[in-house]
């Protein structure tokens, strides 16, 4: 393998690159010998900002360009935020790597340098999954859509345009911005979306993968693996309002899940606990408590 290159695929904003240098730097250090090219790129979900990310439409709205790319071999692998990977993954793109968890949970930022939040401005989330759930956390604070890559979400409720927005965990501690966390919702206030704070590295079927050993862990895989599974079951999108977090504690998980029913606008929240051999089973098995309405 000496002197082979890999092109590294990655969405243009600062925390999908800082992601992608993550990866990169665990590729480097078992493998010197290769020579990595980061390849930057803006998708739909970066260049439509005005719209609620469900109200878009369409599924896999930050892939579609990184999967062109790793289709027509203009890159050999995409880094993800698995969180924002759809659920449906062609056969011919799988995911060949998942990477050890970041912090999971949601968080809540204030504005700079404040310490109690102005309530009678908006709580800012683009999320319908954090939205419906805080709802239950601050009754009376209303609730507005706000778009932007991280850096923009941020500077937007710096200039003071609302009280407080909601952001993942991951995305803030990647940055180095974890001084801007106000406050940590625990996994029962809010529940996590599937994926959330696990890297997820994507390949071309039959391309030899072995070089990114040192990027899998075992334990983000099994918690991927079952989280997507729930979703899959309840027929979600990536930007459906369903929750999914699995905890591993030995052989033992934990998982969580939150559906949500249109018809009746209703949240079914619901656990359940085996061991990690069952992980999608008892993913699945909850997904059907939840939808069966128990
Ligand atoms: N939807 C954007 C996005 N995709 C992944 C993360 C955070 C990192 C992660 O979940 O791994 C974020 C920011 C956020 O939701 O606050």
């Amino acid at each position: 393998m000496a002197g082979r290159k890999i092109k590294v695929g990655s969405r243009d904003s600062k925390l999908a690159v800082a992601q992608s240098q993550l990866v990169m730097a665990q590729i480097a250090k078992a493998h010197p010998e290769l020579e990595l090219e980061l390849i930057t790129m803006k998708t739909t979900g970066d260049l439509i900002l005005d719209k609620r990310l469900d109200k878009i439409g369409g599924k896999g709205l930050f892939v579609k360009e990184l999967d062109k790319a790793l289709m027509e071999g203009t890159i050999d692998i995409s880094v993800h935020s698995l969180k924002d990977l759809p659920m449906e993954i062609p056969a011919e793109l799988p995911l060949v790597a998942f990477s050890k968890r970041e912090n999971p949970l949601d968080v809540l930022v204030y504005p700079k340098d404040v310490s109690e939040p102005d309530r009678t401005l908006p709580l800012g989330t683009s999320s319908l999954r954090r939205e419906l759930q805080v709802r239950e956390v601050y009754p009376e604070w209303a609730v507005e859509s706000i778009r932007g890559n991280l850096q923009t979400r941020l500077s937007k409720l710096d200039s003071g345009q609302y009280g407080a927005i909601l952001l993942a965990h991951a995305g803030i501690s990647r940055l180095g911005l974890e001084e801007r966390i106000s406050r940590v919702f625990t996994a029962d206030e809010i529940i996590p979306p599937a994926g959330q704070g696990i890297i997820a590295v994507q390949g071309r079927a039959g391309e030899d993968y072995t070089f990114l050993e040192g990027v899998n862990d075992r334990e983000a895989e099994i918690c991927a693996k079952a989280e997507r599974a729930f979703v899959t079951w309840l027929d979600g999108g990536c930007s459906s309002p369903i929750g999914a977090f699995a905890e591993i504690s030995g052989e033992d998980i934990l998982i969580r899940g939150l559906y949500y029913r249109e018809e009746t606008e209703t949240c079914h929240r619901g656990r359940i606990a085996g061991k990690t051999a069952q992980a999608e089973q008892l993913a699945v098995e909850l997904a059907k408590q939840l939808k069966d309405g128990k």
